[in-house]
Parts: structure tokens; sequence; C-alpha cells
């Protein structure tokens, strides 16, 4: 709920039965009241003097002047205290005059008025009712009676007074404590989002756009680990550009980083979810596919990669060497990877002496790769 949907009462949860028992605590009874209400009379007769009075010296307090301010605040002031000496001695101490108490409190943490000037303030004013009670002539025990009423009453304003200027502090703390809260979260967001970032980037080759072989090994122990859990087929798909080099020297280096920003895009493309396409040389790439056979590699990988229609990609030609491992009987990772590199050597081979056909080549309308015995 809103602190302005509330009263100051109900925010401290100041209730008539709080009300009666901090009266009880202090052995503020009917005898109190009635002394008090006794010197009504007395009291208002001295009241324009009495709050003159409070005024010159508290003027005169450098700190004081400066927070009254003007000499509009200060009459407004001046009705404020009238009011409440004269309440002090209406005999009516209830939630409306404990209410008004409390906003004094308020009242007083807004504008800064400190603690201690207000003690003192009160001090003064008790010493000016003190000395208009003990000048009355009445009877010595009769005054005495009255001082010590006076004084209770007093202790129970302050209490009031002062628990509103903590509860305000408290207030003040929490809401620092949830703004600071709030930052502290907001930051936290922001930095798993740059880790995030900069885990991606860290895992990403800037030119291609797919994994870098920093992360290769570890994806392919992991799949490789999965794939013996479930008893899954693990294939390992390694690709070579055929003649880059010829590429670079014939059409520039910046026409081959195009070549293989392109190849790095139609990979992505050929690539089911599961899939990791890691980029392992400068013009090699090795692609690990879980829940996968050679064969489903050729008709699906691979197909998809032939079907490839982007016109950076038109001639080129890969060397292309497959791997697979499991289900039932899985090789070590590593091994794994080096049958597939050997696999494409083997078909570059042929390809360089003309033997075959060569397994992938990335044009429009190309024919599917040919399909070859599984090399697992
Ligand atoms: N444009 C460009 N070229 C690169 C990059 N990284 C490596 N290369 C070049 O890629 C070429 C690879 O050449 P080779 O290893 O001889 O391979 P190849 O010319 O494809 O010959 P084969 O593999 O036998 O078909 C080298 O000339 C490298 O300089 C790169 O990031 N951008």
């Amino acid at each position: 709920m809103k602190k302005t949907e509330q009263t100051l009462l109900e925010q401290m949860r100041i209730s008539e039965f709080d009300i009666e028992h901090r009266k009880e605590l202090l052995a503020f009874g009917e005898e109190d009241i009635a002394a008090l209400l006794a010197c009504r009379a007395l009291v208002e007769a001295h009241i324009d003097n009495l709050v003159d009075e409070f005024y010159k010296v508290q003027t005169n307090i450098a700190e004081i002047a400066l927070l009254i301010g003007d000499a509009d605040t200060l009459e407004r002031l001046r009705n404020v205290q009238r009011r409440y000496i004269l309440d002090l001695f209406g005999g009516v101490y209830d939630i409306e005059y404990v209410n008004n108490r409390l906003r004094i409190g308020m009242v007083h943490k807004r504008i800064g008025v400190e603690p201690k000037l207000y003690l003192s303030a009160i001090q003064m004013l008790r010493e000016l009712l003190v000395g208009v009670i003990e000048d009355s002539g009445d009877d010595a025990k009769l005054i005495r009676k009255r001082l010590k009423a006076l004084e209770k009453l007093f202790y129970f304003d302050i209490t009031l007074v002062f628990e509103t200027y903590i509860r305000s502090l408290v207030s003040e703390i929490e809401t620092a404590k949830n703004k600071s809260d709030q930052y502290a979260r907001s930051l936290e967001e922001k930095v798993s989002l740059r880790t995030r970032q900069l885990e991606e980037w860290m895992r990403t080759d800037p030119l291609t756009g797919v994994l870098n072989r920093r992360f290769f090994e570890e994806t392919v122990t992991r799949a490789m680990r999965a794939a013996e859990r479930r008893d899954e087929p693990l294939t390992v798909v390694y690709l070579d550009i055929d003649d880059f080099k010829l590429i670079n020297d014939r059409e520039g280096h910046k026409h081959g980083d195009e070549v293989l920003r392109a190849v790095g895009e139609a990979l992505g493309a050929a690539c089911r979810s599961e899939d990791s396409c890691f980029r392992y040389g400068g013009d090699e790439f090795c692609i690990v596919l879980p829940n996968c056979t050679a064969s489903e590699a050729r008709s699906g990988f691979c197909r998809r990669l032939n079907e490839t229609t982007d016109p950076r990609l038109a001639g080129i030609r890969f060397s292309v060497g497959i791997a697979q491992s499991g289900p039932g009987e899985y090789h070590d990772p590593q091994e794994l990877v080096s049958r597939a590199d050997a696999d494409m050597y083997r078909d570059k081979q042929k390809a360089h002496g003309h033997l075959a056909e060569h397994s992938l080549s990335v044009v429009p309308d190309t024919p599917l790769p040919k399909d070859k015995p599984e090399a697992a």
C-alpha cells in the first residue's frame, strides 16, 4: 500500500489502545489531566507573552532563524505554537492530539530540524510555562502537581515526535536501499548480458561467424559422451575448400574473405539446430552432427549445403571427409576427427588426380555428391 493512502497513525500503527498504554507507562492519569486543565485560564492569560518570549529566543539562534526563513513563516509558526500551548492545557489527549504531534515530528524531519534543536525548543517552552505556573501564587503543593503533570505530557509528546522522526529516517534508508538494490540488479543483468556477449564473441570466428577452433575439441568430446550415453551415432564432416589459394591469388584476398563469409553462412543454413559448425583452419571447416550417421550427413547436411544458391560461392568446390562413431562402438574424439580429415584428404587426392569427381561443389544446380562408403 502507498504511504499516501495511510494516515500517519496507521503508518506508525498507533491505535487508541496504544495511546492509553503510553499514558499508563508514564503514569499519566485523570489527576494529571485535571491539574493541567486547572492551569488553562492562567496560560490563556499569558499566551501572547509566552509566544513572544519563545520566538524572541528562538529567532536569536542562527540555525533556527535560517530554518524559519521569513516573516510569514514565523507568523504561521507563532499560530501553531499558540495552538500547541493551549492544547497542552486542553485536557483532551486523544487520537487527534497524538496525530498533531506526529505531524510535528514529520514536518521537523522534512524541513531538517535536528533533534537537538527540537529538544532545546521544548526545554525553552517548558521553562516559560514553569515560570507562569510557579508565579501563579497558588498553593505550592498544587503547583508541584501541575508541574509534574506538565512534565509527563511533555515526555508523552517528545516520544511521539521522536518516533515519527525515526520512522521517517528508516523510510529514507529503505528507499535508498531499494534504489541501490534496483541499481545492483540492473548492473548484474548488464554484467551477465556482457558476459554472455563476451563468451559468444570468444567462441565465434569473426570473419565467418561460425564457431572457432578453440571450442572444437570441447564440443566433440561433449557430443561423443552424450552419444555414448544415448547409444546414438555421431558424425563429423570435414570440409576443405579446393584451391582456395588460387582464389585468393586470382581474385584478391578481399574476395577470398567474402567467399569464406559466404561459406560460413551456407554452413549455418545447412546445419540443424543441434549441429555445431567450426572454422578449423584457414579454409577448413568441421561440422559436428549429433545423432546422425555418415550416410544421413551426406543425404541431409551435404545435400542442403549443395543446394546453396549464394552467387559468391559459384564455382567453389569442397573436398569432403566424413567419419562416424557409434552406435555401439565409440572412438576417441580426436581419432574421429583424424578419420574425417584423412577421408577428406583422400577425397582431395582423387580430385587432384582427376580420379573422381569432387565430393561437393557448391554451385547452383550441381548434382548431389556421390554416395561414398561409410567411413565408420
Ligand atoms: N582470404 C583469406 N585467405 C585465407 C585466410 N586464412 C587462410 N587463407 C589462405 O587460404 C589458403 C589456403 O591454401 P592451401 O592450404 O594451400 O589450400 P588450397 O589452396 O585450398 O589447396 P588445397 O587445399 O590443396 O585445395 C592460403 O593461401 C591462406 O593464405 C583468410 O582468413 N582469408
